[in-house]
């Protein structure tokens, strides 16, 4: 049996290591789409089934898969990562100031079962100064995160304050994932 993480973003693959996992990356194909009709937590957990769902379909049955979705939510309205700068910065100009939702669908799947939840974090940026949003947007570091920020980076300037799983706001929630897998059979302690 092998973990495999089906997934391309950097911060996951260092969040699964930190907890000591031993795993395999295998990026999906699967497009995202957040237009999708449905409720923000639901599309989180869908796309995370189909990028898992996506990966098992390359690999041995008796692998165990795992697939994170994560999107930023401002008053109902879905932000996954920005398409241009543009969008970048319209994003953060929303931000600023108020608190939003990080969620982030996670799935854990094997040849018997799909295993899926989502977790909500609650994070509020204080003020921005536009100086601060063009400067932020220069470092290219908002370009691949959802919301266009990154609390562990440099956006953490912009991080009043959070309520709930840090970890799922950088893009994989351990402390759920630990509670999946360890219904898939997989214990990482
Ligand atoms: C809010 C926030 C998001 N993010 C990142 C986590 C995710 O990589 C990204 C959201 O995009 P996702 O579509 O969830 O993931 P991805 O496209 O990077 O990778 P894959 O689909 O292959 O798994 O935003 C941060 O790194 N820090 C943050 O503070």
């Amino acid at each position: 049996m092998t973990i495999i993480l089906a997934s391309a973003s950097p911060r996951r693959y260092d969040l699964l290591t930190q907890v000591g996992c031993k795993f395999i990356v295998m990026p999906s194909s699967v497009i995202e789409n957040n237009e999708q009709a449905m409720l923000p937590h639901e599309l989180a957990v869908l796309q995370a089934k189909e990028k898992a769902l996506d990966v098992f379909s390359k690999v041995q049955t008796h692998d165990v898969v795992i697939g994170a979705d994560t999107i930023v939510v401002l008053d109902g309205q879905v932000y996954g990562k920005p398409v241009d700068k543009n969008d970048a910065r319209s994003m953060l100009t929303s931000l600023a100031g108020k608190e939003h939702q990080v969620i982030t669908g996670i799935a854990v799947v094997t040849a018997n079962e799909i295993w899926k939840d989502f977790v909500v974090t609650n994070v509020r940026i204080g003020d921005i100064a536009a100086a601060e949003i063009e400067a932020y947007l220069t470092t290219g570091e908002p370009m691949d995160k959802a919301g266009a920020y990154a609390i562990q980076g440099m956006g953490a300037l912009f991080v009043e304050s959070i309520n709930g799983c840090y970890a799922n706001v950088v893009g994989l929630p351990l402390n759920k994932l630990s509670e999946l897998l360890k219904k898939a059979g997989v214990k990482l302690l």
